[in-house]
């Protein structure tokens, strides 16, 4: 297992990114909000089924954390837009969107990206709903 620690606004440990203050030197004692910290196993750790299956489990634990916040702030955008929900929809951010992610991605491609963010866009839509 690699140690490092990725910081997904581009900052690092020393120098955090923008919104994660709460990463580095001079952080506070405690963070402004609640930190997910996941384990990035790497491939070539995992020898047998059930350690790569225990290892996408623990993944797949954070993903859905991490999906579960994004559609509640997905829902929000929603309520502050002037046409919300599906009427609202913005290709032109969610292209954005996609672009930026598959700067973090470059092994999954553009096109696989804008598939799963296409789902994911469209459950929390969907979630905000109701
Ligand atoms: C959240 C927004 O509304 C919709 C949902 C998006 C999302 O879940 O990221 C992106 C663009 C819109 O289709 C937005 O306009 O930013």
């Amino acid at each position: 297992m690699h140690d490092r620690v990725i910081d997904a606004t581009g900052g690092t440990p020393d120098a955090p990114g923008p919104s994660c203050p709460a990463c580095g030197s001079g952080a506070p004692a405690e963070p402004a909000a609640p930190l997910l910290r996941v384990s990035l196993p790497s491939v070539e750790d995992l020898g047998t089924l059930a350690e790569a299956r225990a290892a996408i489990d623990g993944l797949d634990a954070a993903l859905a954390v991490l999906l579960e916040h994004r559609a509640a702030v997905a829902a929000l955008v929603q309520r502050l837009k002037p046409v919300g929900g599906f009427a609202g929809r913005d290709p032109g951010r969610e292209r954005e969107i996609v672009d930026a992610m598959a700067e973090h991605a470059p092994s999954l491609g553009r096109d696989r990206l804008a598939a799963i963010m296409n789902a994911v866009i469209e459950a929390g839509l969907d979630a905000a709903g109701r």
